[in-house]
C-alpha cells in the first residue's frame, strides 16, 4: 500500500467479511455482476475520491478478492493493487460493525469512507459530498426518512470510529448506532441525498436474482459503470 498519508489524504474501507447466506453459495463480493466482480464495481467507482484501500474480510477470502481487484486493465489508472491493503477480522463473523472496527483499525489517514462490497453503484461524488461534511467533525452519516442511518456508505474519522466500534463490542452490543452516540458526526438527510445523488447509491444486493435484474439494467444502459 502506499502510504499517501498526509493530512488530506483519503482512505476507503470496503467492507466484505460477510457470509452472503442470502446469496447462495457463492461469495457475493466476487460475484459477476456484467463481467466484472461486484467489489470491483465498488473499488473503480470509488477510487477517483480516495488514496488508500483498505479490504475488511475473512482470511480464507483474501486471495479471491485479491484476484478480482488486480489490474488487468492498463488504461486503469492508477492501479487498485498498489494502494491496497487487507484487514482481516480477528474473530470472524461479529457482524458489520466489528468489520468497521477491523477495517478503520487499518486506516492511515484522518478520514475514511466506509462502504459494503455489495453497493456497486455508489456514486463518487456522493462519496466526495460525504468527505466534505466530515471534515473538523467525526463523521458525516447519511440518514433516510425511514431513520435508517446508512452506516456501510459513511465517512468516518477512522481512529474515534473504531475506538467505539471496539467499545461497543466489549459491550456485546452489534448495534452499528450504538458507536455513533459517542461521535459527534453530521447527518445528510435523504432530501440532501436525492438532490446530490440519487438512492441508488445504497443500493445493495443479497440475493441472485436481486443481481439479476441489475445485470437487466446495466445492459440496458440505464445504470452503473
Ligand atoms: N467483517 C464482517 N463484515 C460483515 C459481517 N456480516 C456482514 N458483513 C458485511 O456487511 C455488509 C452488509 O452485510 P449483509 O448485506 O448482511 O451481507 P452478508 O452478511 O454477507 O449476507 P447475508 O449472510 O445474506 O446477511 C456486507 O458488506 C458484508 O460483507 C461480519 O460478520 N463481519
Ligand atoms: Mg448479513
Amino acid at each position: 500500500m502506499s502510504l499517501e498519508n498526509g493530512s488530506n489524504a483519503r482512505s476507503a474501507v470496503v467492507l466484505a467479511g460477510g457470509h452472503s447466506t442470502r446469496f447462495g453459495e457463492t461469495d457475493k463480493a466476487v460475484a459477476d455482476l456484467a463481467g466484472t466482480p461486484m467489489i470491483r464495481h465498488v473499488v473503480d467507482r470509488i477510487a477517483p475520491t480516495i488514496d488508500d484501500l483498505v479490504v475488511n474480510c475473512r482470511e480464507d477470502q483474501v486471495p479471491a478478492i485479491r484476484e478480482a481487484l488486480a489490474d488487468d486493465d492498463p488504461s486503469f489508472e492508477p492501479a487498485p493493487e498498489s494502494r491496497l491493503s487487507f484487514a482481516v477480522d480477528p474473530v470472524p463473523d461479529r457482524g458489520p460493525m466489528a468489520g468497521i472496527a477491523t477495517g478503520l483499525g487499518e486506516v492511515m489517514t484522518e478520514y475514511a469512507v466506509v462502504v459494503a462490497c455489495d453497493m456497486p453503484f455508489v456514486d463518487p461524488e456522493f462519496v466526495e459530498l460525504l468527505f466534505e461534511r466530515a471534515d473538523g467533525h467525526d463523521g458525516a452519516v447519511p440518514q433516510l426518512d425511514d431513520q435508517w442511518f446508512q452506516t456501510t456508505q459513511a465517512v468516518y474519522r477512522a481512529e474515534p470510529m473504531a475506538n467505539a466500534c471496539e467499545r461497543a463490542l466489549e459491550r456485546d452490543e452489534r448495534r452499528i448506532v450504538e458507536p455513533l452516540s459517542e461521535l459527534e458526526y453530521v447527518v445528510v438527510p435523504e432530501a440532501e441525498v436525492r438532490e446530490r445523488s440519487s438512492l441508488e447509491t445504497f443500493e445493495n444486493f443479497n440475493t441472485r436474482a436481486e443481481l439479476e435484474a441489475a445485470i437487466d439494467r446495466l445492459e440496458d444502459g440505464s445504470s452503473g459503470t
